[in-house]
């Protein structure tokens, strides 16, 4: 498979707005600032709008998500629609609260989005198949995650991406999956949301009709950093929390094409 996606992304610089929450917003910052993206971090409903006329790509993360939050999402949303920018959706925790359900609901009704990324709890949720999430922990389930992703997919027509272990990504009609990455990943809190603000980096370079590969290219570029970043560290989370971010910098598409492991389903 051919990756270069990544090179797109150093080249044109693209600026990421990110509505997130307040656990990981500097950490995917420093994320994007290494992948090659400029981030953007702003939660004021005052400024959503203007701000979708310059950016190229907005991601909208609902994990401490607030009353003047669901604003400015809606503001941004909206606006991005309107622009043409892609969305991003990481819907951190969506379905273990009555609060969380009800936000979800409302955003997934009045935006549009490119891309949904999520665990595969709060992706079985988004697709109504059973799941026993752990509060924003993927947790347990016995659902097949291919059939999920594919049904979000379709759902919302947009491209679905499930992270885990295995990560899979679908656009309704294809399903791919990705083998790399490292159990260390879930032992650092935002490092999921990360990926969400990375793939939005990438649908921010990438044509309409190529926002499939644009994600799948963006998860495995990710997973194989995180691999990089891994070599040695045994248990040492905190020592790969800041090593991701240095492979996230490093991370060549020569690199992502020798390691990447990606598996038509
Ligand atoms: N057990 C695992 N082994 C390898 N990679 C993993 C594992 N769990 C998650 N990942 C990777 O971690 C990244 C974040 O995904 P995930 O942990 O599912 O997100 P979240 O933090 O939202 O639950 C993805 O790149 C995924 O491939
Ligand atoms: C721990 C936590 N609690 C609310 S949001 C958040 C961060 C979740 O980040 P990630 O899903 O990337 O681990
Ligand atoms: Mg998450």
């Amino acid at each position: 498979m051919q990756f270069r996606y990544l090179h797109q992304v150093r080249a044109r610089n693209p600026l990421v707005h990110c509505i997130t929450n307040i656990v990981v917003t500097q950490f995917s910052a420093n994320g994007l600032l290494a992948i090659g993206a400029s981030p953007f971090m702003s939660t004021m409903a005052e400024e959503a709008e203007d701000i979708q006329h310059f950016a190229q790509a907005l991601l909208i993360n609902i994990g401490t998500i607030n009353r003047s939050d669901v604003e400015a999402m809606l503001v941004a949303g909206k606006a991005a629609n309107r622009v043409g920018i892609p969305v991003v959706l990481d819907p951190v925790g969506a379905g273990v609260t009555e609060y969380r359900r009800n936000i979800t609901r409302r955003l997934l009704a009045e935006i549009r989005f490119s891309a949904i990324r999520g665990n595969a709890g709060e992706m079985a949720y988004l697709a109504g198949v059973e799941w026993q999430s752990k509060g924003v922990d993927a947790g347990r389930g016995n659902g097949d995650p291919s059939e999920i992703v594919h049904k979000v997919a379709r759902q919302y027509h947009c491209i679905g991406a499930l992270s885990g272990a295995t990560d899979f990504i679908s656009d309704g009609e294809k399903i791919v999956k990705i083998k790399n990455g490292s159990p260390l990943f879930p032992q650092v809190t935002g490092s999921g949301c990360l990926l969400g603000a990375i793939i939005a980096a990438y649908l921010g370079v990438a044509a309409a009709n190529d926002r499939f590969n644009a994600v799948l290219e963006a998860c495995a570029a990710y997973a194989v950093a995180g691999e990089c970043a891994a070599q040695g560290l045994d248990r040492r989370s905190g020592d790969f929390a800041l090593e991701l971010i240095n492979q996230l910098a490093l991370l060549e598409d020569s690199t992502i094409c020798a390691r990447a492991e990606v598996e038509y389903v």
